[in-house]
């Protein structure tokens, strides 16, 4: 079989602000086309590790390398727009501008590129809102106007703007309703296949956890000290570990029981 590619690469990441260490000698491949998911404590550096894959910081030692880049050799602005031009990010407040309508908002990257036409940049736009649902009567009002689950979904369209390979999202569910959690879950499914995305994701809900991830690395004691799927880190001996699993365990049982249930649904007579 072959190996897959890696769309990023850490090797030997080391995190200090000041006489605090956040990260020690941390490796850690993400492949394309997976769903990688950083869970671990308060405070053990996921959302530093994340800025790191980004390029917007910069770790103590170590590299990180996206899409063979090595982010602290980028020289040239055309190296960086390469790279950057690749990533798509939802934050975790959404952060919408609030001074630019649904339209402006997610029109922003396009007109950043310098090189599209407002005509053209007026189809991608209406394009991007359809893929996330949100209809075209929406796209002249204000953020302040929209709902959580709205501004959630414009925030995505403006991280898709630029047709990502690559979707960073920081807590992408945080502040929803279990249902309105639910279907954004399943729209970042849908859009995963349909745009091809790998995906770098931070989240603390365990539905969304249980429901994207494809490989999940665990942070603590300041290291990686396990990636792999739920169910490779569900048998790994660690403090950390056993409290969050205990926790999730009926989760992971309705899950494994529901799609046995969609495996076995009988026949239609
Ligand atoms: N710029 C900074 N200067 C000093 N300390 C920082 C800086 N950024 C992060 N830290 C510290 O690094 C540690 C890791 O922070 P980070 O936000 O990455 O953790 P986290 O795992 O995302 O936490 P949480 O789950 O609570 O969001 C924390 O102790 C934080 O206070």
């Amino acid at each position: 079989m072959n190996k897959p590619e890696c769309i990023i690469e850490i090797e030997s990441l080391s995190t200090r602000f000041g006489n605090h260490i956040v990260h020690r000698d941390i490796n850690l491949d993400v492949y394309r086309g997976e769903i990688l998911t950083l869970i671990g404590g308060s405070g053990s550096g996921k959302t530093t590790l994340l800025r790191q894959m980004l390029g917007l910081e910069r770790p103590s030692q170590g590299k990180v390398r996206v899409f063979g880049n090595s982010l602290d050799n980028i020289r040239s602005n055309i190296q960086e727009k390469n790279v950057r031009g690749h990533c798509g990010v939802l934050f975790q407040q959404g952060a919408l501008f609030s001074a630019l309508t649904v339209f402006d908002n997610v029109a922003l990257p396009l007109r950043e590129l310098h090189a599209l036409s407002e005509d053209m940049i007026r189809d991608l736009v209406m394009v991007k809102l359809n893929m996330v649902a949100i209809e075209p009567k929406h796209a002249n009002k204000m953020p302040s106007a929209l709902s959580g689950g709205m501004i959630k979904r414009v925030a995505l369209a403006r991280a898709l703007a630029l047709d990502p390979e690559l979707l960073f999202l920081d807590e992408p569910t945080a502040g929803l309703d279990p249902e309105l959690s639910q279907s954004f879950v399943e729209l970042i499914l849908a859009l995963r296949s349909e745009m091809n995305l790998t995906i770098v994701m931070v989240t603390h809900d365990l539905d969304t956890l249980v429901a994207l991830s494809d490989r999940i690395a665990v942070l603590a004691d300041q290291q990686v000290i396990i990636t792999g799927t739920l169910d490779e880190i569900r048998r790994f001996q660690h403090p950390f570990i056993t409290s969050f699993f205990k926790t999730i365990q009926h989760k992971i049982e309705q899950k494994n029981h529901s799609e046995q249930t969609w495996k076995t649904v009988p026949m239609p007579s």
